[in-house]
């Protein structure tokens, strides 16, 4: 069955990251840049993933780091299939989302290639299939997406709001969203 494309608020959300090496670095860029609460297990950590706000704890994954039930996400991201496993297994038994970076059919949640245009986010999956797919569609999109979508989006919402109280019939109040979503659109256009 396909995954569900969830846009999901991380804002200081616990996330547990098994794993300290490159794979676990760029995982932890992601989860932060959405402003997770990480917390990174692992015997070894990359300098540049200790660099990153995440708190470390130098050590393997025990079972106990599971005992805190209240984890948003779980990555495991060792070099370890074994580990791996152990964590993916244990995190379904609590119903934890887990992603494993090594077995797509561990995952019960993957990290999609992403597009992020101030508050748009355009997210793609191949389903676990091939990342390099992933990858393509997103260059696909990019190249067709509007100069300035993250201002054009921010316009709309502040337009949005204010219209709310002006206008009440819902359909004269689409139609003017849709002139103003295509008069900014077309001054996009004219600044390239
Ligand atoms: C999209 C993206 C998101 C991100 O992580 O940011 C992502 N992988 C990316 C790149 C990428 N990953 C790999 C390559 C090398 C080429 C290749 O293998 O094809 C490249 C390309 C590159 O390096 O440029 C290696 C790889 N990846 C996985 C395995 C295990 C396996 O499949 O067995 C192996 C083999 C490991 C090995 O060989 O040792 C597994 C997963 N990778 C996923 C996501 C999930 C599926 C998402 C989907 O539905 O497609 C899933 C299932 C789990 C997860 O990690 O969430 C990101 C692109 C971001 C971007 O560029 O925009
Ligand atoms: N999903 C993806 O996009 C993707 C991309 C590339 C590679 N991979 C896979 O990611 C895996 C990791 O690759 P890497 O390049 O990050 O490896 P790495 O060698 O850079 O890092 C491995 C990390 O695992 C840690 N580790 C090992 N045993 C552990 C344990 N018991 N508890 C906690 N941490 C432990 C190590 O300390 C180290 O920090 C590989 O299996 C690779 O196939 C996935």
């Amino acid at each position: 069955m396909s995954y569900f494309p969830l846009m999901i608020q991380l804002d200081q959300a616990p996330v547990l990251l098994v794993g300290g090496g490159r794979t676990a670095f760029h995982k932890a860029r992601i989860l932060v840049d959405f402003g997770a609460c990480v917390r990174v297990v692992a015997p070894e950590v990359l300098p540049e993933l200790e660099q990153l706000p995440v708190q470390v704890e130098r050590r393997p994954f025990s079972g106990a780091d599971l005992e805190q039930s209240d984890w948003t996400l779980v990555v495991a991201a060792t070099d370890c299939r074994t580990v791996n496993g152990q964590v993916s297994r244990l995190c379904r038994q609590r119903r934890i989302p887990v992603n494993v970076v090594d077995d797509p059919e561990l995952c019960s949640f993957y990290f999609p290639a992403l597009l992020r245009e101030g508050e748009v986010v355009c997210a793609v999956s191949s389903g676990g299939r091939s990342p390099l797919v992933t990858q393509y569609v997103k260059e696909k999109i990019r190249q067709v997406l509007p100069a300035g979508l993250g201002w054009i989006n921010e316009q709309m919402g502040a337009f949005r709001k204010q219209l709310k109280g002006e206008e009440t019939n819902p359909d004269k109040r689409k139609k003017r969203l849709q002139d103003k979503l295509r008069s900014l659109l077309e001054s996009q256009e004219h600044t390239l």
